[in-house]
Order: C-alpha cells, then structure tokens, then sequence
C-alpha cells in the first residue's frame, strides 16, 4: 500500500501511528509518499519506508489535517507551508482522509479573516502578490508576504515564498477563483483543495463524526 504522510501538528500523530503499527507488526507492506521535508525526517526517525511520485504515480490513501472544511469537503490547507507537495501528493490519491477539529469548519474557504496561502517564486514576489491583491479586490483582499519566526520570508520545502491572502468577503465561485490564480504568472500553486477529500473526520466536543463524498 502506498501511503501519503500529511504534514502538520494533526497529520504528525497519524504518521506516529502508522510507525508504531510498523515496528508492532500490525502493519506490513506499506510505503510512504512525505509531503514535506519535516514530515520525511519524521518517517525516516520512525522506520517507515518511503519513495516519491517518481516511482509511484498512484497513491492508495493519505492522510492530512486542513486549515479550513467547507460543506462540500472543499479545504483550505498550506497554513504550515507545505501546500505544493500536499497538492502533488493528495491529488493522485485514491482516497484522501483529512482529519481536522470542528474549529476549521467553515460555510466558505477564504471567510474565515485567516490566510489563504498561495507559494509564488521568489522573483519579483511583490509583482505577484499584486497581481493576487487585485484580483481579489472585491473582496478586500490584503496580501502579505509571510515571514518565518526569525522575520526573514518564509521558504518552503521547493525554495519559494508564501503570500497569505487576507480576504473581507467569500470569493465566490471557487473554482473560478482557483483558475484565476493559477493563470497569474509567478504562482506556482495554491491553498485551495477543490474535491480532493474523500472524507473528513471530524473531532469535536461530543466526539468524531465522518462524513464522506
Ligand atoms: O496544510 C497543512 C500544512 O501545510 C496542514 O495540514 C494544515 O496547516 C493543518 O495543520 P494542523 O493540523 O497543524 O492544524
């Protein structure tokens, strides 16, 4: 079974778990696609055995948390930084289980005042935050290049930065959204998960509820 290793605070306990299920033998057989270099350096220190989207073009199940889930199981992901390999990775999966608390719930992705992430390369990043920033001015969009906790620009694992957009107002339609930003030179990808996840579970007060496509 090949395994994709989400990344994040929530996808770190399943990577946990698949490592003690390995090294108690209830798990035989598996491989893990990391979608990001912290994530690998987990399953490495674990003993879980990994390849890459090079030798395996198909993945049979990830698992990851998400920023935000809307009704659709739409999500917003990349507030840690790894969106680019978590798209590559979840969107050739055949399952994709998102495991997220019921705080991320929302009606519409981008409402919610938090970042929507969006990796740019490095040159000329403010021409393409711009370019972001007017696209969504309808909806009072703010974009902010991020910074690490040192206060330098934050790199991801593929050597780029991150322009969080800060957004008033829903962007409507998301799909339209989505292919907008995509067609805006300078953006590699974005944070938006459109019909990725086969199924959501959620903890909350009175306990999991699973809701799947
Ligand atoms: O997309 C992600 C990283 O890029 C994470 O999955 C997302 O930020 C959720 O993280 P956490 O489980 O720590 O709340």
């Amino acid at each position: 079974m090949v395994l994709g290793l989400g990344t994040g605070s929530t996808a770190k306990h399943a990577v946990d778990r698949i490592g003690e299920l390995l090294r108690l033998g209830k798990l035989k057989n598996i491989v893990g696609i990391p979608t990001s270099k912290k994530t690998q350096e987990q399953a490495i220190s674990l003993g879980i055995p990994l390849s890459d989207l090079d030798h395996h073009s198909t993945i049979d199940l990830a698992i990851d948390g998400a920023d935000e889930v809307d009704p659709h199981l739409n999500l917003v992901k990349g507030r840690g930084g790894s969106l680019l390999r978590e798209k590559m990775v979840e969107g050739t999966c055949k399952k994709f289980i998102c495991i997220v608390d019921e705080s991320k719930l929302v009606k519409h992705l981008g409402g919610s005042g938090l970042a929507m992430p969006v990796e740019v390369v490095p040159f000329c990043w403010k021409f393409t935050a711009n370019k972001l920033q007017n696209l969504f001015e309808d909806s009072g969009c703010v974009a902010k290049l991020r910074n690490d906790s040192k206060g330098k620009s934050f790199v991801t694992d593929n050597g780029n930065y991150i322009v969080d957009l800060y957004l008033k107002k829903d962007i409507g339609d998301l799909q339209v959204a989505s292919d907008a930003i995509l067609r805006i030179a300078g953006v590699v990808e974005h944070g938006m998960f459109l019909d990725m996840a086969t199924t959501i579970i959620v903890a909350g007060e009175l306990g999991i509820t699973i809701k799947n496509k």
